[in-house]
């Protein structure tokens, strides 16, 4: 037991606390500082968390606390509030003091995400790996997040029906959040049908760094170089909910680029690239 120097009562919180083996609302939870004497901390605490970090059971308006390892997390003279997001409940950032700023300096670029949306055939991969390539050869660092490719690993689960889609999309987003927190510049290229989707994976990142491209090819030229044989294979009725044929896609309505077909032709993939580059050169994003 502990004399408390102060008391934090009454965090305005919807999410969920401990009180003993219960779980309460957080309002009835508070948080305490605690001074406790080194040889203290030292004592109780050595078993499970060092000396810096410990957890502990908060006490309702009482001045008194003891150590316990089931609910906050008290991380020095911090306190932090427990958060409850979707399922995670007792969940605390745990903050770094290296931040996206430093990365972003030891990198000479800004994170970001460039999200490429087309229909399957449209040309989402080859720009990606144009501007991936051009990006590099200017010293820039670049990672691309396709489609196919996450659906081998992480996504390897979902289907093409539209709440996979929908959680296909999420993941990538949250993933793409990290490369820009990482200080990378995330290129995205997934057909991602939906407008709803690649808007929620927008409002994931400050205002400017979701820079969304939309490849506007028509459908009859994606269907016409049918690279994987996948539209023929739809047409036939062997695959079912085939973006374009039996499925929506939902084209972007304020897209930050969009790369147009003009009539048969198309811009080269290198010269798509370039536009995408003096995007971002314009925006600052390839300097610090
Ligand atoms: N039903 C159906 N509809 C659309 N596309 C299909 C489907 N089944 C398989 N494929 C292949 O999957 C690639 C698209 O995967 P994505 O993860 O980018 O799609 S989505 O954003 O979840 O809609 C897509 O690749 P891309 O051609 O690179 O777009 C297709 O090759
Ligand atoms: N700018 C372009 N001009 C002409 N053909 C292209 C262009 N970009 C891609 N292609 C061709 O279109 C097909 C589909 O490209 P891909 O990048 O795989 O599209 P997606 O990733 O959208 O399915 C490939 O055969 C590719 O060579």
């Amino acid at each position: 037991m502990v004399v408390l120097k102060s008391v934090r009562p009454a965090i305005s919180c919807s999410s969920f606390g401990f009180d003993g083996d219960q779980l309460v609302p957080l309002h009835k939870v508070s948080f305490v500082n605690l001074t406790l004497p080194a040889s203290l901390l030292s004592v109780r605490l050595s078993s499970r968390n060092n000396a810096k970090l410990s957890l502990v059971q908060a006490t309702k308006e009482s001045s008194t606390a003891s150590t316990n390892d089931s609910a906050a997390v008290f991380s020095g003279e911090n306190l932090h509030q427990i958060a409850t997001n979707g399922k995670a409940t007792n969940i605390v950032w745990h903050k770094s003091s290296v931040g996206k700023v430093h990365r972003q300096e030891v990198l000479q670029q800004k994170g970001c995400v460039i999200w490429i949306t087309g229909l399957s055939g449209s040309g989402k991969s080859t720009l990606a790996c144009a501007l991936c390539q051009a990006l590099y050869s200017r010293g820039k660092l670049a990672y691309i997040l396709d489609g196919d490719n996450v659906r081998h690993g992480l996504n390897r689960d979902l289907s093409f029906k539209a709440e996979d889609r929908a959680e296909n999309i999420r993941r990538i987003g949250e993933v793409a959040k990290l490369f820009a927190d990482a200080g990378i510049i995330c290129i995205a290229s997934v057909l991602s049908p939906y407008r709803k989707d690649r808007d929620a994976c927008r409002s994931l990142l400050p205002e400017g760094d979701f820079i969304e491209v939309f490849m506007n090819v028509p459908l009859q030229i994606c269907e016409a170089r049918d690279p994987k044989g996948l539209y023929k294979l739809a047409r036939a009725g062997k695959i079912n909910g085939f973006t374009g044929i039996d499925d929506p896609y939902e084209p972007p309505l304020n897209c930050e680029l969009e790369l147009p077909q003009k009539g048969n032709n198309c811009a080269s993939p290198c010269e798509m690239a370039e536009i995408v580059i003096s995007y971002l050169e314009e925006k600052g994003y390839l300097q610090a």
